[in-house]
């Protein structure tokens, strides 16, 4: 490690968790990945680079004092990690924030995060705009909608599969339409996103979200409209999934290598 690497941490070593290490170290970014957090017993997907450490508990993971560590695990690992870490003054910055639509943990994280001086980061994820969306919101919003198309495939394993025929559809099929706080708790795996517009703009209650399954979609497209005093946006973005994820898009993974990168950059863009 050369003495300006950005010493980071990954909880999770999944689709995301792997792909931003590659990525990472692709790009020679001056970072140095100390470690992987997973849960006890968990058994890696794939094998971790030379020298990164993995760590099963918080406490472990503090002792090598990482700047920045990066959820890219599931919703069940924010509270148990991101709060011990946050309480230690280390900055985490969370990928599964269909947590955040539970305002009891959000206050113990911002809580946690006051008192160390540290920041609970929302990277925008999958999406884009999001700094446009947060700008616009310092102003009265009227309206924000978020759709989310994605491929029958992508909706396998939620509760998509109790509403619809996955495998028979033949045309885009909305299933749920709502505030983006139901969007994100009852599809953890595919609306995290709806958190992140929702936090961004009006809230998890007057965000509208529409979840699509279209037969005929190759990509994950997640479109935001917002109107409001600042005028009007709208955003779209056809986001390649994940090879080893479906339900994850490639642009989540970016968007953590700029956050990193931004971390350890003299100029941040
Ligand atoms: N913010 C956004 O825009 C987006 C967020 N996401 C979210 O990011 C997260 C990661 O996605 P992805 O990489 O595709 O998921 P994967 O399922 O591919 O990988 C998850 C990884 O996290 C580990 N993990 C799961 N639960 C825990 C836990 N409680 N503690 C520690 N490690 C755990 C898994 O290990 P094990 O083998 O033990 O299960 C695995 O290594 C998900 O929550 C996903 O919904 C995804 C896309 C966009
Ligand atoms: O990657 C995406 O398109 C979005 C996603 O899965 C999520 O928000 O959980």
């Amino acid at each position: 490690m050369s003495g300006f690497d950005l010493p980071i941490a990954l909880i999770g070593w999944g689709a995301i968790g792997s792909r931003v290490a590659d990525l990472l170290a692709e790009r020679r970014a001056p970072v140095k990945l100390l470690a992987v957090g997973l849960r006890q017993g968990s058994s890696l997907r794939s094998p971790l680079p030379r020298g990164v450490e993995q760590v099963s508990d918080p406490a472990s993971l503090i002792a090598l004092r990482p700047a920045l560590v990066i959820e890219v695990a599931g919703r069940a690992a924010v509270d148990p990690w991101a709060l011990p870490l946050l309480e230690a003054g280390i900055d985490v910055a969370v990928s599964s924030t269909s947590a955040l639509v539970d305002p009891a943990l959000l206050d113990r994280l911002t809580g946690a995060a006051r008192m160390s001086r540290a920041q609970l980061i929302v990277p925008p994820g999958a999406l884009g705009g999001i700094d446009a969306l947060a700008a616009a919101a310092r102003l009265p919003l009227d309206r924000v909608r978020h759709e989310v198309v994605k491929p029958p495939r992508a909706w396998k394993g939620t509760p998509a599969e109790t509403l619809l025929k996955l495998d028979a559809l033949t045309e885009a099929t909305t299933f749920f339409e709502g505030p983006a706080g139901q969007a994100a708790t009852d599809f953890p795996q595919n609306a995290n996103v709806a958190a992140i517009s929702a936090l961004a703009g009006i809230g998890l209650d007057r965000t509208t979200v529409a979840l699509i399954a279209d037969p005929e979609a190759a990509v994950n497209r997640h479109r935001i409209t917002a109107e409001g005093a600042f005028g009007r946006m709208e955003a779209v973005f056809d986001n390649r999934p994940l090879a080893t994820n479906p339900k994850s898009s490639e642009m989540t993974a970016l968007s953590l290598v700029r956050l990193i990168e931004n971390r350890a950059s003299p100029l941040v863009i």
